[in-house]
């Protein structure tokens, strides 16, 4: 199986002098219920320490924050008062501490008839799960969506235990692609990432440092910063997914590297070197194929 080795197409995301933050993709997170609420501001402070040119989170919670000090960057929304239209983002990403309430439900099944790439995680996957009409409006849609179910995810997804999925990772993605036919991250030791076209890569990078609350999160929010950035800088979906694994695996073995961790490393702490990851990367994509080699070569 090959491992993901896309570091060079980072290039394309080098800032241009006379761009916008439209240029550079609107990220719309929706989720964060009552008891959750950090779990998408995990994933909108991902995206914005990614690239995103600009981030909205909708909550279902009625007492989420209206604004958060830390990153006042971010808008923050009630899901109710939120024309999606009127956002018209270049990429939506649900589920981090969504629940699984009839409002949520109803909310997948609006966002799966948009013509928009999503990134479905956490609780849409759990939706998803226990929905098979939800798999049939996932599998008609023609704009591209991204899974991340982790090996508890894909085990609903799959009726099987996480036992089972993680007896044969490789069996159990390529079933994640044929049920969802969309991208599937299968996350984990050593992810593994395919779609309907491409057979399944995985992830060198990576440790057990990772294996911490809103670590998920924090991915989710990379791949929808890169999915966003991708729409006018000619990365399609499926590099931005498989770069965006790899780019937070490499940042949590970066910091491990450093003595940050992997006992105490946060999830917020991988989005921060994400940035230093994304920005070297850009910069010097002509280097970057063989660094990028190396470094795969090293890893375990
Ligand atoms: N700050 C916040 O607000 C945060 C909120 N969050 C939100 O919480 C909600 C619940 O999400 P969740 O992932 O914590 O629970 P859930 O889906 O029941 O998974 C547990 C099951 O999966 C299994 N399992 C997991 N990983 C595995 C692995 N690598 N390898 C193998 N097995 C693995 C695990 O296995 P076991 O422990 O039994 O061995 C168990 O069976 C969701 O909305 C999320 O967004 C979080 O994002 C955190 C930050
Ligand atoms: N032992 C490990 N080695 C490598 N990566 C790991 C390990 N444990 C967790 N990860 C990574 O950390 C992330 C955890 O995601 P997830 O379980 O969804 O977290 P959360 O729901 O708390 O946000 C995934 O990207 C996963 O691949």
């Amino acid at each position: 199986m090959n491992a993901i080795n896309a570091l060079p197409l980072l290039g394309r995301l080098k800032r241009k002098p006379d761009s916008h933050k439209g240029d550079y993709g609107k990220v719309l997170i929706i989720g964060g219920a009552a008891g959750m609420v950090g779990a998408p501001l995990l994933s909108g402070q991902a995206a914005l320490h990614s690239g995103a040119g600009w981030v909205v989170i909708a909550f279902l919670s009625t007492n989420a924050p209206a604004v958060m000090q830390a990153q006042p960057e971010m808008m923050l929304r009630h899901v109710e008062t939120i024309d999606f239209g009127d956002i018209n983002p270049d990429v939506i990403a649900i589920g981090p501490g969504m629940g699984t309430s009839e409002q949520a439900k109803a909310l997948l099944a609006q966002v799966f008839l948009m013509d928009v790439p999503l990134v479905i995680d956490a609780d849409a996957l759990n939706l998803l799960a226990a929905d098979y009409a939800l798999i049939g409006l996932l599998q008609k849609r023609k704009a591209p969506s991204v899974l991340t179910p982790h090996p508890g995810e894909a085990g609903r997804l799959l009726q099987l235990s996480n036992q089972a999925i993680q007896a044969d990772r490789i069996a159990s993605i390529n079933a994640l692609v044929k049920m969802t036919k969309a991208i599937c991250v299968l996350k984990g030791s050593g992810s593994l990432v395919a779609s309907p076209e491409h057979a399944p890569e995985i992830c060198s990078a990576g440790n057990p440092g990772m294996a911490t609350a809103g670590m998920g999160d924090v991915l989710t929010g990379v791949i929808a910063a890169l999915i966003g950035q991708g729409v006018r800088n000619s990365l399609n979906v499926w590099d931005a997914t498989r770069l965006a694994v790899l780019l937070h695996a490499m940042a949590a073995d970066s910091l491990v590297n450093k003595g940050i961790g992997p006992i105490g490393l946060t999830a917020l702490e991988v989005a921060y070197e994400v940035r230093q990851l994304v920005n070297h990367y850009a910069e010097n994509a002509s280097s970057t194929d063989t660094d990028g080699l190396a470094f795969l070569l090293d890893s375990p």
